[in-house]
């Protein structure tokens, strides 16, 4: 497991949460370095909300350390919301005012003086694809129009560290991608992002991932090396009745998992070469006779449900 950066600008070390008898996160531990993007991923109530909330300082930990460019969060949480920026999956953007008016008012919020503020807003609002709406009421966007300014919004101040819950969720493609583009470029810059996704297609893209689970983490790694750790071979049918299909083959010999994947079946097999002839005489004899059996690679959603024993989904 690699849960440790080498230039961390973010450091967690045993970190807990109890809500009553929920132990919503327990003992975890990681850090993430200078230009990583680190996703969270993890089945929902994992803890990832829960462990951004307290990096963000908008939540006491029950015990456990959280450094933030070297500032102890809960020691000195004025200075770590300094160096941070925190956009939870409800940003708090004011509906009845313009694009403009929000961008001044978190601003005001971190004393950016007016010429940095005009500067840095201009250059957001272009990578952002926003500019030309500047007067435009925030509660007549788009959704993605509305996460693109929460970002603008909390990349005002220039942060060190770059805490997103879930930012891109109902969010078009066309805005994803503009999303994204942001994030490179802050990457670039060596800003840190945390970023809890339910995305498979974003993990993919992040430096490291955490895998949450019951508030634990239980694997931590690059996307790859998730990947090469996956148990197992991985199959591909390829039908059009995936549900039925995933039903039939459900707890069969050697079949280790299955998982739709729209009109494909992704099956997870202890031995490729000993199971694909088993699986093609078993389709021949049921009703998936014009099912197609190929070999595939895998992807994180795969990974996931696989090192989380099923209970990924
Ligand atoms: N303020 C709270 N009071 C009580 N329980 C809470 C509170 N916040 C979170 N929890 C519980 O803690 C656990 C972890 O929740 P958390 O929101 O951190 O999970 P998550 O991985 O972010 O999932 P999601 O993607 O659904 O937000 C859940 O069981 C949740 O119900």
């Amino acid at each position: 497991m690699s849960a440790i950066a080498s230039d961390p600008a973010v450091q967690v070390h045993a970190l807990t949460k109890r809500f009553g008898a929920v132990h919503a996160v327990r003992g975890v531990e990681f850090s993430v370095g200078k230009g990583e993007i680190f996703g969270l991923v993890g089945p929902d109530g994992a803890g990832k909300t829960t462990t951004m909330r307290m990096l963000a300082g908008v939540l006491h930990p029950d015990a456990g350390a959280l450094l933030v460019d070297g500032v102890d969060v809960v020691q000195d949480p004025e200075a770590a919301k300094l160096r941070l920026s925190y956009m939870p999956q409800r940003f708090g953007l004011y509906e009845d005012l313009t694009i403009a008016e929000n961008i001044y008012f978190y601003a005001e919020l971190f004393g950016i003086p007016r010429k940095q503020r005009l500067q840095r807003s201009k250059e957001l609002l272009d990578a952002a694809g926003l500019a030309g709406f500047e007067r435009r009421l925030a509660g007549q966007l788009s959704g993605g129009m509305k996460q693109k300014l929460g970002l603008v919004c909390a990349l005002i101040h220039t942060p060190r560290v770059l805490l997103l819950d879930e930012p891109t969720t109902g969010v078009d493609p066309v805005s994803r991608r503009d999303f994204w583009a942001i994030l490179y470029n802050l990457r670039e810059s060596g800003v840190a992002i945390l970023m809890a996704t339910a995305y498979m297609d974003e993990a993919e893209r992040c430096s490291r991932l955490a895998l949450f689970h019951e508030g634990e983490i239980r694997y931590c790694d690059t996307p790859a090396r998730l990947k090469a750790a996956m148990p197992g071979a991985l199959l591909a049918i390829v039908t059009a009745q995936p549900r039925a299909l995933r039903d039939v083959l459900a707890g069969k010999p050697g079949v280790l998992g299955v998982l739709l994947m729209g009109d494909r079946v992704h099956v997870r097999v202890d031995d490729a070469a000993q199971r694909t002839p088993e699986l093609q005489l078993l389709l021949a004899t049921r009703e998936f006779a014009e099912a197609r059996i190929e070999t595939a690679d895998p992807g994180i959603e795969d990974v996931f449900v696989a090192l989380l024993g099923g209970q990924g989904k």
